[in-house]
């Protein structure tokens, strides 16, 4: 079976994760980059977490693991270590709230890739649990050559795309444009600082596109 891969948007969403330990404390780590509503179940938890608590980034519920503790939870990790107290967990929830088993993919309906981000470019790595350590080192390797460079010419895509959006009305011609700025040429301008030289191109192309002098107010 393969999984279903997306990214989802947490913004104030409640999490509930039970346990605090290792594990728990690396799955909340991204969640809060994702700026999740995150509350945590466990009569311990880690030094880091406990600063998290101290800084009011997430809420703690000093306790052992009750049914109602997830009952409105829009995601729910049971990450503790006891594989009865997970199980339990699996129990409590219903059919339409995400879950994920620390110690169980086959009852989990997600698990978490091995992600980094470099501005809005985003890289997860699978290996539907064969191999975390493997997901682990591939995405050390790829975070080697997507350095920041990318996060600035993403920057780049997502303003020349913006007004090639407002500017170019046949779609034919838009797709022509977007894909020619993914051209090396773009990207090295951008490595080596040459933005005024890498905008004006930028222009060039959708002053050819409408066969008149336009100049862009973003990019100029
Ligand atoms: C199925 C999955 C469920 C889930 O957790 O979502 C799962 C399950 C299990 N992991 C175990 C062990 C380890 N997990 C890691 C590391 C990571 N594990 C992550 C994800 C996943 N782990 C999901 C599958 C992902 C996939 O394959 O696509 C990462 C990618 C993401 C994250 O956790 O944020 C994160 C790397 C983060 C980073 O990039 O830094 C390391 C290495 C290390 O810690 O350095 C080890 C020790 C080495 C080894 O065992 O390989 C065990 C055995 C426990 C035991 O021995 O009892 C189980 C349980 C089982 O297999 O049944
Ligand atoms: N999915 C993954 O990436 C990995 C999963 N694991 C699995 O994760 C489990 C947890 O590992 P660690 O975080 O290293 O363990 P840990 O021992 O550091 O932490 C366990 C946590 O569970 C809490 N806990 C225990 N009983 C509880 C209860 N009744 N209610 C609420 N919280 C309770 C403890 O207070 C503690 O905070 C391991 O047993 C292992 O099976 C291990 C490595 C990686």
């Amino acid at each position: 079976m393969n999984e279903y891969p997306v990214m989802i948007r947490l913004k104030k969403k409640k999490i509930t994760v039970i346990g605090g330990g290792k594990v728990a404390e690396r799955k909340i780590n991204s969640l809060l980059q994702a700026e999740g509503n995150v509350v945590v179940v466990s009569p311990v938890v880690t030094k880091k977490i406990q600063t998290w608590v101290e800084n009011n980034q997430l809420t703690w519920f000093k306790k052992e693991f009750e049914p109602a503790d997830v009952t409105s939870s829009f995601l729910v990790i049971a990450a503790t270590n006891k594989r009865k107290i997970n199980q339990q967990v699996a129990e409590a929830v219903n059919e339409f709230q995400l879950l994920n088993l620390v110690d169980d993919p086959e009852k989990s309906n997600f698990i978490v890739p091995s992600s980094f981000q470099q501005g809005n470019l985003t890289i997860a790595v699978s290996t539907s649990g064969s191999s975390p350590g493997l997901a682990k080192k591939i995405k050390n390797d790829l975070a080697q050559q997507f350095d920041d460079t990318y996060a600035e010419y993403l920057e780049f895509l997502r303003a020349c795309r913006d007004e090639v959006k407002q500017r170019v009305e046949n779609p034919e011609k838009r797709r022509q444009v977007l894909k020619e700025l993914l051209r090396d040429e773009f990207f090295e301008l951008t490595r080596t600082g040459q933005i005024n030289e890498r905008n004006k191109r930028f222009l060039s192309l959708l002053d050819d596109e409408k066969g008149r002098g336009n100049h862009s107010k973003g990019l100029a």
